[in-house]
């Protein structure tokens, strides 16, 4: 994997009238890595993202994407950046092969034919090449989307949310061609909401209200936070009714079900079991165990959000 840094931006600022949507982010990721992009909807991620590949001018804020000028080179950097919107913007009356031929034709690239023969190839879509782009299921529509990125072969790919909407089995085929893709030395930014996604990647940003709130791998993130955490499992109403007592305690972070589990975090063992003995009652329904367990992302990034609205100041973006 190659280690230099492709993306290194200090004190990017974004405002919109009045609203500052991107505060003051400084981010820095690594050549050949899957770099995750996480937070909740409108917290400014593809306004980031936006900014990153030159589409977008920052009001504040400098630094390089593949070691060009975010504010001076956007041109060149377009040229090697692969960009997948949210939005599926292929043609649906078109087939794979014919969408792909068309996007290698509008950007003149060199040994066309050569060019989507493999790029059909690297994605696994040969049996479907003949197939219209409307008649795809979702998990095939963005893999689609992905080799149309790929055409000019940039050396970053920013991708908004790929996988939105995509059922599980798709959405595991995408990511295992995103690590083929890194491990061939491709950078990977990529924003998600989904759990299981992040812990793929080799780093992650966490931002909320347009702050970069935390920035790590996986691991460091979760030893940061530095949360604890029980898992309480039982007959299904006996959970229930505890659930609704736990989520009324504010001393908590966080209060999930999982399955037949219910998963609760709080900021250390002491608030946790002071939380806990106090639906002490409850807890000695029969056959209700809990047990202690290491925080998920998940915990970390809903403790984050909560302390967002905590330390929300008037010069802040909240919609
Ligand atoms: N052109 C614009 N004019 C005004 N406000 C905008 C514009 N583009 C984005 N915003 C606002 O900026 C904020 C950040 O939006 P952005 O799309 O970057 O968030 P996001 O994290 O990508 O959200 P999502 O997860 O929903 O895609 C939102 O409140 C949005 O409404």
């Amino acid at each position: 994997m190659a280690q230099d840094i492709v993306i290194d931006v200090h004190g990017l600022t974004k405002r919109y009238g009045e609203r500052t949507v991107v505060q003051r982010i400084d981010m820095q990721v690594r050549g050949g890595s899957i770099y995750g992009f996480l937070g909740p909807n409108g917290s400014g991620k593809t306004t980031t993202i936006r900014m990153l590949c030159g589409l977008l001018t920052p009001d504040e804020g400098e630094g390089t994407c593949l070691g060009l000028d975010i504010r001076t080179q956007a041109r060149q950097i377009k040229r090697q950046v692969g960009y997948m919107t949210q939005k599926f913007g292929l043609y649906d009356d078109l087939s794979i092969e014919e969408n792909l031929d068309f996007i290698a034709r509008i950007y003149d690239v060199p040994q066309r034919r050569a060019k989507v023969d493999a790029t059909i190839a690297r994605l696994g879509l040969q049996e479907r090449r003949k197939q219209l782009a409307g008649a795809l299921s979702g998990g095939w529509k963005q893999r689609l989307a992905l080799a149309a990125c790929l055409l000019h072969e940039p050396k970053l790919l920013l991708l908004d949310e790929p996988t939105a909407g995509v059922d599980p089995q798709a959405r595991r085929v995408f990511w295992d061609q995103l690590h083929e893709l890194a491990a061939d030395g491709l950078t990977v930014l990529v924003s998600t909401h989904y759990m299981d996604e992040a812990e793929r990647c080799h780093a992650l940003a966490y931002i909320c209200y347009g702050r970069m709130l935390a920035q790590g791998t996986a691991e460091e993130l979760i030893a940061q936070a530095a949360l604890a955490s029980r898992e309480i499992s039982g007959p299904a109403d006996a959970l229930a009714q505890l659930s609704h007592a736990l989520r009324e305690d504010t001393s908590l972070r966080s209060v999930a079900s999982f399955g037949a589990a219910l998963h609760v975090s709080g900021d250390s063992d002491a608030v946790l079991d002071a939380a806990l003995a106090r639906v002490d009652q409850q807890l000695r329904a029969p056959s209700l165990d809990v047990r202690r367990v290491e925080p998920n992302l998940e915990d970390v990034f809903i403790a984050l959000m909560q302390n967002a609205d905590d330390n929300f100041g008037p010069e802040g973006a909240k919609p």
